[in-house]
């Protein structure tokens, strides 16, 4: 008898775990820590208080990437409490001697597109941030997620972590996704599914052959919103394609060694006969374009089909599908599809990477934004701007009449000057809804990059597969 069949958590969780603790804790080692300087500053600050240091500097790295203007990279930051957050980091990241990517370094960017695109991110790690969307990672079968200050001070300490084992879930996704429906659509319409607190406590597993054939950026994406479905983690067995994506990176092992890594990571895959503690199915070839109707990512449908009406909703649904109707400035049972809206935002650690500008660029490609429209292109990173220069996207956008900007978070979140002004209606590529999210009163519609291309063309929320 051999051992029984494993998850691919388990055996990433298995690999890492230390020590069994008290509550059914465990201390776990983790391989790669990537700080920002939203969540660092009173980890470090607790460190320099009790006279510790960076366990692990050649484990961490660090990158300023939401409280960045996208306008310009040269001259101090503007708004006083962006800018001392970032001069934080960089006092930080001197003082304790962490690796960090500098604004004006061309490989700057959100820190969840540098990681994977410096070879950071590989199979089989654990990888933490004090950040939500470090689930993004999980594409490459690394355990990734996002950490509090606190524990950001931890690993910043020891490189090791106190975690619950979390419960397994595997999403099985059949069949492959129909032109114009791409990664985006297939995760709002899990998200839509599942809804914002199906997952908790849980790590997804998404396999399948709708998952196998989406490329790293695809994959990318799926992961990166598990966590508004409420899951600790998402991630993919890697594979050939995650193989190919990662040879060559900066960080990546070469020649030889990437070769036995390969080895090492085919093994990271969940035996069959293995059990999870919940599992669905979806079809994929079912799936078409998705927008967000209201204030949170469950609150999606597929394009064309009417907005809830509140009075058809149980009494529990019903207030707070009216509240979100209310602040999106929809009537009940309205349709999305011809919704005039005022920007559109493509980009974010979502869908910023040059595959999902390449999407958007296919669409806008000789046309022209609508009249009354702002719309940004925003690189995920200083690497993506590059490439995207190069193949000529950067020109389509900005002969359409997008604002071609620098990398960073932007619009995913009003904590720089990118921000929608009180009412205006968003078509945008990030990951999150919530109320004034995008600024004060700014009214988020979470679409795929051809989405929001389209809506920047028309003016209005359409359905791509026919503008
Ligand atoms: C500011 C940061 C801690 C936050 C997160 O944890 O995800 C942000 O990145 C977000 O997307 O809301
Ligand atoms: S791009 Fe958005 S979701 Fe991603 S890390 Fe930045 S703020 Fe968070």
């Amino acid at each position: 008898m051999g051992s029984p069949p494993r998850t691919l958590f388990r055996k990433i969780w298995d690999a890492h775990a230390i020590m069994p603790l008290q509550d059914g804790d465990w201390l776990l080692s983790i391989d790669r820590h990537l700080v920002n300087e939203v969540t660092s500053p009173q980890a470090f600050e607790g460190l320099r208080n009790a006279g510790r240091r960076v366990r692990r500097p050649d484990a961490t790295i660090a990158v300023a990437d939401h409280n960045v203007p996208t306008d310009r990279r040269d001259g101090p930051i503007e708004d006083p409490a962006s800018r001392l957050q970032v001069e934080t980091l960089e006092q930080n990241v001197t003082e304790f001697q962490v690796p960090y990517v500098p604004l004006t370094d061309p490989a700057q960017g959100i820190v969840h597109v540098i990681g994977p695109e410096l070879g950071l991110t590989l199979p089989g790690m654990t990888i933490v941030c004090g950040d939500s969307h470090t689930s993004t990672h999980g594409a490459f079968g690394a355990l990734a997620f996002g950490i509090g200050t606190s524990e950001v001070e931890h690993v910043l300490a020891t490189q090791a972590l106190r975690q619950k084992p979390a419960k397994s879930f595997l999403v099985q996704v059949d069949n492959v996704l129909a032109p114009g429906v791409t990664a985006k659509d297939l995760v709002l319409a899990i998200i839509g599914t599942l809804g914002t607190a199906g997952a908790t406590g849980h790590v997804i597993e998404y396999a399948g052959p709708g998952i196998e054939a989406l490329d790293m950026a695809g994959r990318m994406t799926v992961c990166n919103m598990s966590i508004e479905a409420g899951a600790r983690a998402g991630l993919i067995a890697p594979d050939e394609v995650a193989f190919a994506w990662l040879e060559g990176r900066p960080m990546t092992p070469k020649g030889e060694d990437f070769e036995r890594a390969k080895d090492q990571w085919r093994a990271l895959r969940s035996d069959s006969g293995a059990q999870y503690d919940r599992a669905v199915r979806i079809d994929a070839s079912t799936v078409v374009p998705m927008v967000t109707w209201g204030t949170s990512p469950e609150a999606v449908i597929t394009i064309g089909s009417p907005v809830p009406d509140p009075a058809d909703l149980n009494p529990s649904a019903r207030a707070q599908a009216a509240a979100m109707l209310d602040y999106m400035g929809l009537k009940p049972g309205q349709s999305l599809d011809d919704l005039p809206i005022d920007m559109v935002f493509i980009g974010s650690c979502t869908n910023g990477r040059i595959e999902d500008l390449r999407m958007a660029a296919k669409v806008v490609k000789g046309r022209r934004v609508a009249q009354n429209v702002r719309a940004l292109v925003v690189p995920g990173s200083g690497a993506v701007k590059a490439q995207a220069e190069e193949e000529g996207l950067a020109q389509i956008f900005l002969q359409a009449g997008f604002e071609w900007r620098e990398a960073g978070c932007s619009m995913c979140l009003g904590m720089n000057p990118d921000r929608l002004a009180p009412g205006q209606r968003c078509a945008a590529t990030s990951n999150r809804n919530f109320e004034g999210r995008q600024g004060p009163g700014g009214r988020t519609h979470l679409m795929s990059p051809p989405m929001a291309a389209a809506a920047a063309i028309h003016g209005r929320i359409v359905d791509v597969r026919k503008a």
